[in-house]
């Protein structure tokens, strides 16, 4: 068979994601991609990993196994080689790119093969990304050792935020240091925003530079994105993925005094042998990047548990200083909400939907339920209970949670959950990029 296969791989901070694909340029093809099977583990950083594996044409639910010898994403791509060899016959020449997604591209604002050259330029810019350029970097070493006949494409999380206009990515620091060693805001999960942008504008039946959207990717990572008439223009991560909302491990937005005040350490290089290869990064990068958000206020990474042990139905506002749970909870909704305001202002109030994304954006009920009553006083219809319970069932890409009177009206505030998949954005722009099949 010809090499007709892309396999993408997004190494997040706490997961590995991987679907392969057939390309299917046929005008039948709602894709241009055919899915031929998923792979995922997550809880990389909050062992033991878990394993899940499947084939496209196995109807049966995928299930999620433990597995105590995945340390890493690197040992975590070498477990999807055994499964990948042991449990699909495919023949690996046939896969002809394998798209990785790499979440800081600094001033690379297209995709680019990996050389010498290009892998040199994201390795410099792992201490920019700590959790994630290292993790993709060993999954790109061990492609090229295991899957030689391929080659390897970097997509960037950044380049969808290269429209933020310079009053917004700028910081008020010294312009000419900030100039010469790259201090702005570059923004992340850019492949995720991609994808929703163009579902939601295919769901919306709107051209997608007509539209204005305020985008929540809520994962172990998580960001808010405003979209305006379909380009990034404003988002909450900045030079780094830690800015902005807090996460798995993650503090979000501090003040960035604090971290002298928590540590006398703070400017030290740590030696932690867990962090990926050639990461070099301060105690204070360390503590704000893998020893803060939901890990250290509740002992879990796990939104869904923090959502089930909050309390939610007690009113009791000083439950917050008795119940961790419960203060991750409300703290989170907080700044979620900080994003919120601050982004209808930036649009205008013009604002088509508010777009929820990501592991705790598309299971989150109670979280969804509870942002929908705080933006009531902003124009929106109330959430539909049946569809805000059974959204991540559904098997549509995009459901509309919000109460469906105002659709017909322009900038109707929709509510909707969408079912992003960077795997997919990736394995997309491979296969209709021209410069990529032309010289294949
Ligand atoms: N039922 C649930 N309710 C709320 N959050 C959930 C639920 N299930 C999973 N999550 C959250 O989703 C997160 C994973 O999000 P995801 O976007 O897949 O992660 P990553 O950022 O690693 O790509 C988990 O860490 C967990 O906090
Ligand atoms: C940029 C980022 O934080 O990504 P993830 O949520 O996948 O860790
Ligand atoms: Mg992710």
């Amino acid at each position: 068979m010809a090499p007709d296969l892309v396999l993408s791989l997004n190494a997040g901070s706490s997961s590995l994601k991987i679907s392969l694909y057939q390309r299917d340029l046929s005008s039948s093809a709602a894709e241009p991609v055919t899915l031929l099977l998923t792979s995922s583990i997550s809880s990389i950083s909050a062992p033991p990993a878990k394993f899940s594996f499947h084939l496209a044409s196995d109807t049966r639910k995928s299930s999620e196994a433990p597995i105590d010898t995945i340390k890493d994403h690197d040992t975590a791509f070498s477990h999807f080689l055994k499964a990948l060899r042991s449990q699909a016959s495919i023949d690996e020449e046939r896969i002809v790119y394998i798209c990785h997604r790499v979440v800081h591209g600094g001033d690379y604002l297209e995709p680019v093969e990996i050389t010498e050259e290009s892998y040199h330029h994201i390795e410099k810019l792992s201490d920019l990304a700590p959790l994630h350029n290292g993790a993709a970097l060993s999954v790109i070493k061990a492609c090229i050792s295991a899957l030689p006949t391929a080659k390897s494409i970097a997509y960037f999380d950044t380049s969808f935020h290269r429209s933020i206009p310079p009053h917004i990515s700028s910081y008020a620091i010294n312009q000419e240091i900030a100039k010469k060693r790259g201090l702005k805001k570059y923004g992340f999960h850019g492949l995720s925003y991609s994808f929703i942008l163009r579902a939601v504008s295919q769901f919306l039946e709107k051209p997608p530079e007509t539209l204005n959207l305020i985008l929540l990717h809520l994962g172990s990572g998580a960001s808010a994105c405003a979209v305006k008439d379909g380009r990034s223009l404003d988002t909450s991560m900045g030079l780094t993925p830690l800015n902005g909302l807090p996460g798995a491990t993650r503090s979000g937005s501090i003040d960035p005094s604090l971290i002298f005040h928590y540590t006398n350490k703070a400017g030290r290089i740590t030696h932690d042998p867990s962090m990926a290869a050639h990461v070099g990064v301060t105690m204070a990068e360390e503590i704000l990047n893998r020893k803060a958000g939901w890990k250290a206020i509740t002992g879990t990474t796990d939104f869904g548990v923090i959502t089930s042990k909050a309390e939610l139905e007690n009113p009791d506002p000083a439950l917050e200083a008795r119940n961790p749970f419960r203060l991750a909870f409300d703290l989170f909704l907080d700044r979620v909400l900080h994003y919120i305001g601050a982004y209808h202002l930036k649009l205008n109030c013009e604002v088509d939907a508010l777009v929820f994304a990501g592991g705790i954006g598309e299971r989150g009920v109670e979280f969804r339920e509870i942002i929908g009553q705080k933006i009531a006083c902003l124009g929106y219809p109330p959430i539909r209970q049946d569809k805000n319970l059974g959204a991540s069932a559904e098997l549509a890409t995009v459901v509309d949670i919000s109460t469906a009177e105002q659709v017909s009206q322009a900038r109707a505030k929709r509510i909707l959950v969408c079912k992003t998949d960077e795997q997919l954005e990736m394995a997309r722009e491979c296969t209709l990029d021209e410069r990529f099949w032309n010289a294949a």
